[in-house]
This record gives C-alpha cells, structure tokens and sequence, in this order.
C-alpha cells in the first residue's frame, strides 16, 4: 500500500460523506499493522454536534473490528492547504496512534502535508497522565 494508493482511498470513501448540513466531505484511510485498510467519511447530523469527523469513523470502525495497531493514515478534504483534522480527531488519533506515526493530510490538488503523531497534537493528555 504506497501513500498515494491510500490518499486513493481517502479520495474515494470521501464520496460517502453524509453532510446535508456542511457540504464539506471528508475521507479518511487508516492502515493497521495486519495491512488492513479501514476507510471513513464524516457523518453528520441534525443536532449539528452529533457529527462525527471522517477520522474518527475510520479509527472507530477499526477498533470495533478489533484492531488497535496503527501505521499510517491519510486525510482528504476540498480545502486550500492539507485538511487540518480537529482537536477532537486529534486528541482520538493520539490515543491509539504511536507518537511516530505518519498522517498524511491533503486536498483534492494534492497539495500533501506528511506529520507526525506528536507533531499533530504536541503535550497531549495521555493515560499515563492518570497514573502516579
Ligand atoms: O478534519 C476534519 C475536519 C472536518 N470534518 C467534518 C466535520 C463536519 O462534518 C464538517 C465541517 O466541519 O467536516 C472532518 O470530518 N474532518
Ligand atoms: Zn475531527
């Protein structure tokens, strides 16, 4: 799975968005370290904050699959610069995501931002924060 076959992927679930509200699409494609892709679209919703970020549907589709090992992602959105992910992805991302994990964040121009992990969201709470 070459960057670009993945960006492929995150192009093509993109066209499942579910966003009456925003028109913004969004796709996602995340790797696992079995090889596996999973993809996500965002999904929104009446109650507006319902919505859930194309980022999360990949991750939460995944982890309900019962993966959790993760080696690369790729963003896709119809924006100027790469498509920045939210905080709240950001925060999900960095929960399950190893602090070198490569994200790659682009547009339809394929203007691409590759980051890392700990780049993404730097001094980020963590579970180990609760242990003393
Ligand atoms: O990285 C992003 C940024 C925004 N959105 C979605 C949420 C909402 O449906 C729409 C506008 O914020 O775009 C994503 O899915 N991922
Ligand atoms: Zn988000």
């Amino acid at each position: 799975m070459s960057k670009q076959q993945l960006i492929d992927q995150a192009i093509a679930i993109r066209e499942r968005a579910y966003v009456p509200y925003s028109k913004f699409q969004v796709g996602a494609a995340l790797v696992t370290s079995s090889g596996k892709v999973y993809t996500g679209c965002n999904i929104e919703n009446a109650a507006y904050p319902v919505t859930c970020c194309a980022e999360r549907v990949a991750i939460f589709k995944a982890i309900a699959d019962g993966e959790t090992d993760f080696v690369e992602m790729a963003v896709v959105a119809d924006t100027e610069r790469p498509v920045p992910p939210c905080g709240s992805c950001r925060q999900v991302m960095s929960e399950f995501f190893p602090s070198d994990m490569q994200i790659h964040l682009t547009n339809l121009h394929a203007n691409t931002m590759t980051i890392k992990m700990e780049d993404l969201l730097p001094f980020s709470f963590q579970k180990s924060d609760m242990e003393k």
